[in-house]
């Protein structure tokens, strides 16, 4: 086997880091491991130059942490070298630990042909079983949809789908209860109260909608994209249905349903937009009207005004209006928990006046 420099090492574990991060996207639950993550924190520093490791090794998905320590050493080098023989030899599924005692299947490496795909499978299951492995994550791409029944022949379950792959999981051990976490639960969206100098609302009426909605004027919302930001979303959702540009200022309040699209729940964040322009032009596909209406006029609609959710809604936009109450302002931080950034949403947290965003204009 090839020996590889302390470089390469560093590449081949970062090709293995964007494998992880990858699959991490779709779902919660499933972190890096933190035999990797920890090796992306120190980088290189934590490799003794003196230690030789093959590509084998390393392409196995092995830790290098745990392929360096002196205990046992010789032991998991010896487990490695017949693992890393097996996968070689097509016997086995390529396979990396999570950090629940399970695997994950690497996705690039399935084989190509449904017969083989099938042995190697039941081979891999036996493995896993043996060493007492927990939850198996099988993603299968969508250019291999042929393999999905047979992974459910072999007692795969669906977990997730995407458009590009299905997500199937296997929980080994009978005696204990599956702790695989479920799909996402929830959906996201967003709705803006954007009021101009004349204490008018923007407001839409939709071109789908239920027959006892069609002649509401309401505010504009829609949901928020993967990866977008609830303040983004929000200014970008009242773009794109009244033209009209925006900047966020607050969440004003949330809502929390459930069972409401696919079983999925639905949180809805309303959030109060600053106008920066006045001029409509609405998005023909999805909005049959759009104007700016006066405030007294948008609560009298007898929709909002009878419905318990809408008016309270207003009602606590009044109140913000008239500052007897604050919403929520994003910061963003970057916590050491996970390294990434995020946004944090709160109003005032000491009792400097500036640090409050309860004091922003609204037009
Ligand atoms: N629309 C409203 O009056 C209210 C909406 N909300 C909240 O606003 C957020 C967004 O909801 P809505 O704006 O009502 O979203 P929506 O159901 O109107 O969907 C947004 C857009 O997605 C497209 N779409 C959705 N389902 C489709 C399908 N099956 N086929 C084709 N196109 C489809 C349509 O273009 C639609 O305009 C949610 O969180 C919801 O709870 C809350 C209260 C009232």
């Amino acid at each position: 086997m090839d020996s590889v420099s302390l470089s390469e090492v560093t590449v081949m574990r970062r090709t293995h880091l964007g494998f992880m991060h990858s699959f991490r996207q779709p779902f919660s639950g499933v972190t890096i491991s933190p035999k990797f993550y920890h090796s992306k924190v120190v980088g290189s520093r934590e490799i003794s130059s003196s230690v030789s490791i093959t590509k084998s090794q390393y392409v196995y998905g092995e830790s290098l942490v745990a392929a360096t320590a002196d205990s046992g050493y010789k032991m998991k080098e010896v487990i490695l070298k017949n693992r890393i023989s097996s996968v070689q030899e097509g016997l086995l599924l390529d396979a990396f630990d999570d950090d629940y005692g399970g695997v994950v299947v690497d996705h690039g490496k399935l084989p190509s042909n449904p017969n083989a795909f099938t042995s190697i499978l039941r081979n891999s299951l036996s493995d896993w079983k043996r060493k007492g492995k927990k939850g198996v994550w099988l993603k299968l791409p969508v250019e291999q949809a042929e393999l999905v029944p047979i992974a459910v022949k072999e007692g795969f379950e669906y977990h997730h789908a995407e458009k590009g792959y299905v997500m199937l999981t296997y929980w080994i051990p009978e005696e204990e209860p599956c702790m695989l976490p479920g799909n996402a639960s929830h959906q996201v969206g967003v709705g803006g109260f954007v009021l101009n100098q004349f204490k008018e609302v923007l407001v839409v009426q939709e071109k789908y909608c239920t027959s006892s909605n069609t002649d509401l004027w309401k505010l504009p919302t829609g949901f928020i994209n993967e990866s977008e930001e609830i303040f983004s979303g929000a200014v970008r959702e009242v773009k794109e249905e009244t033209g009209v540009d925006t900047d966020f200022l607050e969440v004003i309040a949330f809502r929390h349903a459930h069972n409401v699209a696919f079983e999925k729940s639905d949180l809805f964040f309303i959030c109060m937009l600053k106008p920066l322009s006045d001029k409509i032009s609405i998005d023909n596909l999805e909005i049959k009207a759009a104007k700016w209406m006066p405030l007294v006029e948008f609560v009298e609609q007898p929709m909002i005004k009878g419905d318990k959710m809408f008016k309270r809604v207003i009602e606590i936009c009044e109140a913000r209006l008239s500052h007897r109450y604050c919403g929520l302002s994003p910061h963003r931080l970057v916590s050491t928990f996970d390294g990434k950034p995020s946004s944090l949403y709160y109003n005032v947290v000491d009792d400097d006046p500036s640090h409050s965003n309860c004091t922003a204009d609204f037009y």
